[in-house]
């Protein structure tokens, strides 16, 4: 895979990348002080829109770097007038490289205002009773150089900030949390605002990190775009930016068959809701055509709430492989409402033999909880782009035996089924069988209502049905469905998430015809 350049700003860097760009900036004739000047800086404005001139600020420096930008940052606000107090972890002898540095910058604040946080294996009663007066903690303990669990204490003095009701700002990360994966390592610091630098990490974004952060900014240190091209990395952040030039613009010349034609594959009478949903969804993400294709005892219901989505009876596989000689319906979804068992694992199979790009969601995935790797094989197979789309639940009897954190979790399903994986949830990840990942983060807790991930099946397969490539189309359905949530507020129900991907819609296309008018 090759890194390409429309989507640095995308990018999210692991701690182990983000040293790398470090490492490749100070190569390239840009000393680490210099960085470090320049992320302190960044902290001391994060500061001063928090807090005014005056104000009592506690930082908490650790023993490598981010306890670096920590002394800068307190250089910086102690010369404009704030009441700054150090606690450094490590006596200051021990400080090494550009933090000791940083810490000689402090001149005379160093021996007025510095003290240290930890006394043998206490906390300093100087460090307690400065913490329960100051107005804003600034956490520099740990950030990308986080290699154990907090403990002991150390782990103590965390709690105390956690239950001190002081806000707390965060260099790079809150201490304890991990920036490559969002957990939390022993305990970690509650901050109301994070402030990182160059990229952000995949920790800011997976939950539980991600609720720890705050409200996260992301600094400029001077960093060049151009060094993401040596580190290629393959984590991002779901944004447009991601996936703008994916997005399916129809020709002025268009016509509705050459947006597509979706087909929806529905359950039967007494469960018809779920796939007609997805088949609404389909229809607004743009597919010119959607087709709901029923069971004959679900015809008469599924034909009473239907109107420009199209129907069609298909009662065996026999008849569905009938249908699917007409090579225009070119993007397939199976799962929602659609039954569990052997008929359904029948109809993935013959779905997967017919060349088309396919969604499996819900039942077309529990399905299969008792031998996953048939659906695997047919999937590799398959020549068309597979989506599938797990709920937790779903993911764990489809790969029971797959740990870690969400991102390698995913990764690591998305390899093994050779489909591409989304893992729902507040923080869904997409991940390709080629390493690229995406993190979501716009999707409001309310999505979580009977019926959401049936509409998110539904755009999936609406974006394939327009040639969308399968990540592409999987990270535009999750990011759509996020914006639809928002868009609805709170108190929605599915139904209002389709009517509310007008609104959505438009927005992109808005951001996707800079320079086409
Ligand atoms: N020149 C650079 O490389 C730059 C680095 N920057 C800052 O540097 C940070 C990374 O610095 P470092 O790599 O020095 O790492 P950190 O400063 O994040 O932490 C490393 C130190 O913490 C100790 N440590 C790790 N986990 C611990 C635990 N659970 N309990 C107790 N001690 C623990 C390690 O032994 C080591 O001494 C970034 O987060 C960022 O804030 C920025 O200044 C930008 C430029
Ligand atoms: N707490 C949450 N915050 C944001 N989005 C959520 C949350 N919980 C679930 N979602 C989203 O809502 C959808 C629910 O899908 P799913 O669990 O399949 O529900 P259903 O089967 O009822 O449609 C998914 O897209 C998921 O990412
Ligand atoms: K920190």
């Amino acid at each position: 895979m090759t890194f390409e350049t429309g989507n640095s700003e995308a990018a999210l860097l692991t701690p182990e990348e983000m040293g790398r760009a470090d490492k490749l900036t100070i190569e390239s004739g840009v000393p680490g002080i210099v960085l470090m000047e320049r992320a302190g800086q960044a902290v001391a404005r994060a500061v001063g829109e928090r807090v005014a001139t005056g104000d009592k600020v506690l930082f908490l420096c650790g023993p490598g770097n981010n306890g670096g930008d920590g002394f800068i940052a307190a250089r910086c606000l102690a010369a404009a007038g704030y009441a700054v107090r150090i606690f450094v972890l490590k006596d200051p002898a021990e400080l090494k490289g550009d933090a000791l540095e940083a810490f000689e910058r402090l001149g005379p604040v160093a021996s007025n205002q510095c003290g240290k946080a930890i006394e043998g294996d206490d906390i300093a009663d100087d460090f307690i009773s400065s913490l329960g007066s100051s107005d804003l903690v600034i956490d520099a303990l740990f950030g990308a150089g986080l290699d154990r669990p907090l403990a002991g204490t150390v782990l103590k003095l965390v709690e105390l900030v956690n239950q001190s009701g002081v806000p707390v700002l965060a260099v790079d990360l809150p201490s304890g949390v991990s920036g490559a994966s969002g957990l939390i390592l022993g305990g970690a610091i509650k901050s109301c605002a994070t402030v990182t630098f160059f990229r952000a990490k995949p920790g800011h974004l997976l939950l539980p990190g991600r609720e720890l952060c705050g409200e996260t900014k992301v600094a400029d240190i001077g960093i060049l775009a151009q060094t993401l091209e040596e580190i290629s990395p393959d984590t991002f952040r779901n944004s447009p930016e991601l996936w703008l030039g994916s997005w399916p613009r129809p020709e002025t010349s268009a016509h509705k068959y050459s947006r597509g034609h979706a087909v929806v594959f529905g359950g039967p009478m007494s469960s018809t809701g779920a796939a007609r949903l997805s088949a609404g969804a389909a229809l607004r993400a743009g597919a010119g055509l959607v087709t709901l294709a029923s069971p004959p005892d679900a015809m008469m219901v599924n034909a009473c709430h239907l109107t420009a989505v199209m129907l069609r009876k298909v009662s065996d596989t026999g008849s569905i492989t009938g249908f699917l000689t007409d090579e225009r319906l070119n993007a397939l979804l199976i799962g929602p409402g659609f039954g569990v068992g052997a008929t359904t694992r029948t109809v993935v199979e013959a779905l997967l033999a017919a060349n088309r790009a396919i969604v499996l969601d819900a039942d077309a995935l529990t399905s299969f909880s008792e031998d996953p790797d048939a659906l695997f094989g047919m999937i590799r197979s398959s020549p068309g782009p597979v989506l599938l789309t797990p709920h937790e639940g779903e993911f764990s009897k489809l790969f029971p035996d797959i740990a870690g954190d969400k991102l390698q979790r995913a990764r690591l399903a998305a390899e093994r089924s050779g489909a591409i994986l989304v893992l729902k949830g507040p923080d869904s990840v997409i991940a390709a069988p080629d390493g690229r990942a995406a993190i979501n983060r716009n999707a409001p807790p309310w999505l979580a209502t009977a019926g959401s991930g049936d509409v998110l099946a539904g755009i999936a397969v609406g974006l394939l049905a327009q040639g969308v490539p399968g990540f592409e189309a999987g990270c535009q359905a999750v990011w759509l469905h996020g914006e639809a949530g928002l868009e609805s507020g709170p108190g929605l129900t599915a139904e209002d998430l389709a009517p509310a991907l007008k609104s959505v819609i438009r927005g992109v296309v808005d951001k996707s015809s800079v320079g086409h008018r």
